[in-house]
């Protein structure tokens, strides 16, 4: 593969996730020149279970700076969450570190529990927001010790949820009301650095918006540094700086939000975008990726990505594609790229 500088005119009209980008392309460029909050290093995570050791992550590299939002996609079981966990120190002591490291403002942190000594400023959203929530706390409690009595409403009021509702427990409340009680908790916090783990799935529009406006405010204002997990990459397009997509515990895709989500390189990458439903299609016209992510536990082939690929050539087969520069800010792995 011959690595290629990539420009703004590169990015061609082609399955363009409409409405997101324009928004996203009118974003500032922030921070640059600054120290990074976070750097992952050529991280490798294996777990031993019985039906043998899950390669759930493969020499990650990933970098947040400060006010950034760097957009983590994939499809379930790639190994999000696993990376997630780690740079928050909530790894269960099953995982094996291979290879690697995670620094925080360049020192190394822990991504196994037990051996963290600081949690540092790292606040995590999680998928499941009721099970995060204290049952026998209300919310009013809960924020409070996080954030200061005084910042509950304020807090509340963020998230658009009822001032009335802060005397209520965990049990009172709908899904999506914890879920934003469970982004508020994490807000209080001031993070240095916001996991945002589907922060939004199962939450109408409108406050789907709401979130997403708040994320991106504390980032400008605060600088805060989000790392967005999900699924869609089209919510990732609208909101991040940049986007690293994962298949298989690999990253084989990292650029510019708006590079991704017009023309993205990687065929997974394409995939993953050509799945994203348009306005105009039916639902006979929509699409998955085709085939299934590779077993973990299993023989794994040089390209993981191999099966499900229809630009694959023999020589894909000979050695893992490496993660390639196409320009300073925009990697692929693989030997046979779009362009
Ligand atoms: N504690 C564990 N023990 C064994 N395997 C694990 C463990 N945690 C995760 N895995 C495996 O690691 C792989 C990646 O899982 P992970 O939960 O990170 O995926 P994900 O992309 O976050 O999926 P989802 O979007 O569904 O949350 C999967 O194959 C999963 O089965």
């Amino acid at each position: 593969m011959v690595g290629r500088a990539v420009s703004g005119a590169d990015i061609g009209p082609g399955r363009a996730l409409a409405q997101p980008c324009r928004r996203r392309l009118a974003r500032r460029p922030r921070c640059q020149g600054t120290t990074l909050v976070l750097e992952v290093k050529n991280l490798s995570i294996e777990f031993s279970t019985r039906r043998g050791t899950v390669k759930a992550l493969d020499r990650i590299d990933l970098s947040i700076a400060p006010g950034e939002i760097v957009g983590l996609v994939g499809e379930s079981g790639s190994g999000k969450s696993v990376l997630s966990y780690a740079i928050s120190g909530l790894l269960d002591a099953s995982a094996r570190i291979v290879s690697g490291e995670i620094r925080w403002h360049g020192a190394v942190i822990e991504p196994v529990r037990e051996r963290r000594s600081t949690r540092a400023a790292i606040a995590q959203i999680f998928q499941n927001p009721r099970a995060s929530l204290n049952p026998i706390m209300t919310v009013r409690r809960q924020l409070g010790d996080v954030a200061g009595r005084d910042r509950v409403l304020s807090l509340l009021d963020n998230v658009r949820i009822d001032p009335n509702r802060a005397d209520h427990y965990p049990f009172e409340l709908s899904g999506g009301q914890c879920q934003r009680v469970g982004i508020a908790l994490a807000l209080g916090c001031e993070p240095e650095l916001l996991i945002a783990d589907e922060p939004t799935t199962g939450l109408d529009v409108t406050t789907e918006a709401a979130i997403m406006a708040l994320i991106n405010d504390l980032s400008e204002r605060r600088a805060m540094a989000t790392l967005l997990v999900t699924h869609n990459l089209a919510l990732a397009a609208a909101h991040c700086d940049r986007i690293a997509v994962m298949h298989a515990g690999q990253i084989v895709e990292c650029g510019p939000a708006e590079r991704l989500a017009y023309s993205p390189m990687h065929p997974y990458a394409d995939q993953l975008l050509a799945s994203v439903p348009q306005h105009s299609e039916t639902a006979d016209d929509l699409r998955t990726v085709p085939g299934l992510l590779p077993d973990l536990a299993g023989p794994l082939l040089p390209c993981r990505f191999a099966p499900r690929c229809d630009r694959h050539q023999a020589d894909c087969d000979v050695s893992p594609p490496l993660l390639m520069a196409l320009s300073p800010q925009h990697f692929v792995a693989c030997r046979h790229p779009l362009c």
